[in-house]
């Protein structure tokens, strides 16, 4: 199947040359050309499949000309190989999707590790490649962990400095050998923005061999679109025409996943983007001004975004579906609130984080009593173990992934966001 770069839909290229490649011509991002679309039977056959079976055919339908349905399997079978994606009942008609089980404990192993898995599938021995990724907390940790020790590929990872929590650091940290960090003086944007600047530098991009493992790649997306699906078979039957999603957003990475599910086929009623202060798609949806403030900082950190990369996907999707911008909620809310909502969660016996509590929050304000709502689940709690105690007053488990690394020492390098200085030590490594 090909795709096209939303830049110049000139340039059109298939799915293994896009998961090398990253990027397209002017910094556009890939967009599939077609998508399947899956009428009652065939969704009734894929709902009636296991994760890894039905996550498979999905992905197949993207990718079949270019590998087959058994090694894309045992790709899928690798890539996710932790527990998969479950739905907490939290009130009667809402639940919380979880999808932080994995290695690193966010939503972001499924995307992460489904790009290396098919990159070594795909890689030539003799093709050196640089992963340069930012992160504003979970991307970056899911990536070090998914591409550790393969080989020939080196990944460098920019986080902005003092502002992603204690834990997500160390848990980004641990992993020497082909993983590097880099502490960036200033904000996740300004860290996504020297990514940017690195693709358009043409030299060093051929040089190094550049690709990015943010979800720019959309690699990354795809993957995102199977745990929508698990969704949908895990809620009860008679519940699976009232769906309404809400969906914690930063880089509108996530919600790209679940809109490209939906118009696949899956009956979703409706989503809802749901974000913190740094609310420029909400401010863009109610008046039309796409007016990014500067980021701020929140207690949902990994939501600091002001500049979200798969905007324009979502809006080709809007277009090319038909769908009218309008039907698509919104809604931004506070430390404060997200501080009021944690409690009121727990108050209900249920301890989440600041990033799903934010989409919680915003599908209660929005559901109908006949809707069945799903929040998404996108990090462990632990990873905000400082917050969370504080905020209610309680003492927390560290899951034996985190607890290991806890005490480990920082050893990242430490940068101003200045391009020529990465330039400098992207040509060192
Ligand atoms: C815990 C958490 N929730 C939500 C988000 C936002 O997801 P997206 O960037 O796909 O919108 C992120 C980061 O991306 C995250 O790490
Ligand atoms: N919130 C993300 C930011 C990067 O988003 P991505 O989906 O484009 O990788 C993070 O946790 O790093």
């Amino acid at each position: 199947m090909k795709l096209y770069n939303l830049k110049d839909h000139h340039e059109e290229v298939n799915f293994t040359y896009a998961i090398k490649l990253g990027l397209g011509k002017k910094q556009g991002l890939f967009f599939p050309k077609t998508l399947p679309k899956f009428n009652t039977k065939k969704l009734e056959e894929l709902t009636e499949m296991d994760f890894i079976t039905r996550s498979a055919n999905i992905l197949s339908y993207f990718i079949s000309d270019e590998i087959s349905l058994n090694d894309l399997t045992k790709n899928v079978k690798n890539a996710f190989s932790f527990k998969p994606p479950f739905l907490h009942i939290v009130e009667k008609n809402i639940a919380c999707l979880e999808l932080f089980h994995g290695p690193t404990l966010a939503f972001k192993d499924f995307g992460a590790r489904f790009m290396a898995n098919m990159l070594s599938y795909w890689n030539n021995k003799d093709d050196e490649m640089t992963i340069l990724t930012a992160t504003s907390g979970d991307t970056g940790a899911a990536v070090a962990h998914a591409f550790y020790c393969m080989d020939n590929i080196r990944v460098v990872i920019l986080f902005p400095k003092g502002k992603i929590s204690t834990l997500q650091e160390k848990i980004i940290l641990y992993i020497r050998k082909n993983i590097h960090t880099i502490a960036i003086d200033g904000s996740f944007d300004d860290c996504q923005s020297l990514v940017k600047q690195a693709f358009n530098d043409k030299k060093l991009r051929n040089k190094i061999g550049l690709n990015s493992a943010n979800s720019i790649n959309i690699s990354r997306l795809l993957a995102q679109i199977c745990y929508y699906f698990e969704a949908f078979a895990l809620i009860p039957n008679n519940q699976r025409n009232n769906i309404i999603i809400s969906v914690p957003c930063g880089n509108f990475g996530n919600l790209t996943a679940g809109l490209l599910a939906k118009a696949m086929g899956l009956p979703i009623k409706s989503f809802i983007a749901a974000t913190n202060a740094n609310d420029t798609i909400p401010r863009y949806l109610h008046n039309g001004i796409w007016k990014p403030n500067k980021t701020i900082s929140t207690i949902s950190n990994a939501m600091d975004i002001s500049q979200p990369n798969n905007w324009p996907r979502v809006e080709e999707l809007f277009s090319t579906q038909k769908w009218n911008l309008k039907s698509l909620g919104y809604g931004s809310v506070s430390d404060q609130e997200t501080e009021s909502t944690l409690k009121k969660l727990y108050h209900i016996g249920y301890i989440s984080e600041p990033h799903a509590a934010i989409a919680y929050r915003l599908l209660k304000k929005k559901l109908h009593p006949k809707d069945f709502g799903l929040f998404l689940g996108t990090a462990h709690p632990a990873k905000f173990q400082k917050t969370i105690e504080k905020i209610l007053n309680i003492k927390l488990k560290r899951p034996n992934s985190l607890e290991k690394r806890a005490h480990l020492p920082n050893f990242s390098y430490h940068m101003k966001p200045n391009f020529l200085k990465l330039k400098d030590f992207l040509f060192t490594l």
